[in-house]
């Protein structure tokens, strides 16, 4: 599917003026490296409303005060400013998109498909949080439940190779996130998650034809980069690190000192960025794993 490619704006960051709030643009409010609001770009693209709908892209790590202040709130993206109002929720808006706008519809008529595409939309936050909730065990073997129900899914319509047979809704909510943990489990855990799910590998597959999907790609070294500060034990060897460590940003919560058979390290988990909280709770739980000597994920990937 052919879309108009547009160079990406540059990122509004904490230095940046407001646009003209307000001022009758529709503005999608959205960040380059976000699933969420990539699912609005990628239905803003298929649909054709590039033009209709300006990107706003900020820098989430270094987010303009005025955004919370002015625009949304909630502080978060996607957030879309249509005819004077402010609206957010991704699934919330792929659909108000769909229903709002012209261009191609991308939810069908059809009873059947409305519902099982319900069904799977409903779907996709156990989805999503079961494959975050994984990656802080074993992968390989606890994302396969919710990939499986995907594979299963994948075989209920057979008028085309999508969820509900033509490219819809459904597809673009999920494949966000397929994208970003395939990248995840590729690169880091050598799992591959359409291995042996030959719908779900057809599917990927259709899905990376699409330029609307495409052109909203996340760098894959950023996904890796970004999931390493947020999901990483740090080991350090020299305490003298911490100091170098603190001023780049990083929260900071506490040393351990362990042992991998004769070896002692010291443990250390930072985290940085807006999720750091939530890095920081995974973080206790590896360093919890690094105390009772099992090796916890991603402890290959030492930084030093
Ligand atoms: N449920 C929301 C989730 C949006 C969301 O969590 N966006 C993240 C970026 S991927 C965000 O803005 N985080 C900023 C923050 O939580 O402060 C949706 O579907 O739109």
């Amino acid at each position: 599917m052919d879309s108009v490619v547009q160079a990406r704006p540059a990122s509004l960051d904490a230095t940046s003026d407001p646009p003209t709030l307000f001022d009758g643009t529709t503005r999608l409010y959205t960040s380059y490296i976000c699933p969420f609001a990539q699912r609005v770009w990628i239905t803003r693209n298929i649909k054709g409303l590039q033009e209709k709908i300006k990107l706003v892209p900020l820098d989430l790590g270094n987010r303009p005060a005025w955004y919370k202040e002015k625009v949304y709130p909630e502080n978060k993206v996607p957030a879309l400013e249509h005819n004077g109002k402010i609206i957010g929720e991704s699934l919330d808006l792929i659909k108000y998109l769909d229903n709002t706008f012209e261009g191609p519809s991308l939810y069908p008529e059809d009873h059947a498909k409305r519902e099982f595409g319900e069904e799977l939309l409903n779907y996709t936050d156990t989805f999503v949080k079961t494959m975050f909730v994984a990656l802080k065990g074993d992968p390989s073997k606890e994302t396969a439940p919710v990939l499986d129900y995907l594979e299963n899914a994948l075989h209920k319509f057979d008028d085309g190779p999508f969820f509900i047979g033509l490219l819809s809704l459904v597809d673009i909510a999920y494949i966000t996130f397929i994208d970003m943990f395939q990248v995840i489990l590729n690169e880091i855990y050598k799992c591959d998650i359409t291995a042996e799910r030959p719908k779900l590998s057809a599917w990927v597959e259709e899905m990376n034809k699409i330029d609307a999907f495409a052109e909203t790609k996340i760098d894959p070294k950023e996904i890796v980069e970004i999931f390493k500060k947020k999901y990483m034990v740090l080991i350090l060897s020299d305490p003298s690190m911490v100091e170098a460590i603190m001023p780049l940003g990083y929260g900071y919560l506490g040393v351990n000192v362990c042992c991998f058979g004769s070896i002692s390290v010291l443990g250390m988990i930072v985290a940085s960025g807006p999720d750091a909280n939530r890095a920081l709770v995974n973080g206790k739980e590896a360093l919890r794993g690094i105390k009772n000597r099992t090796k916890p994920p991603g402890m290959d990937m030492k930084y030093e």
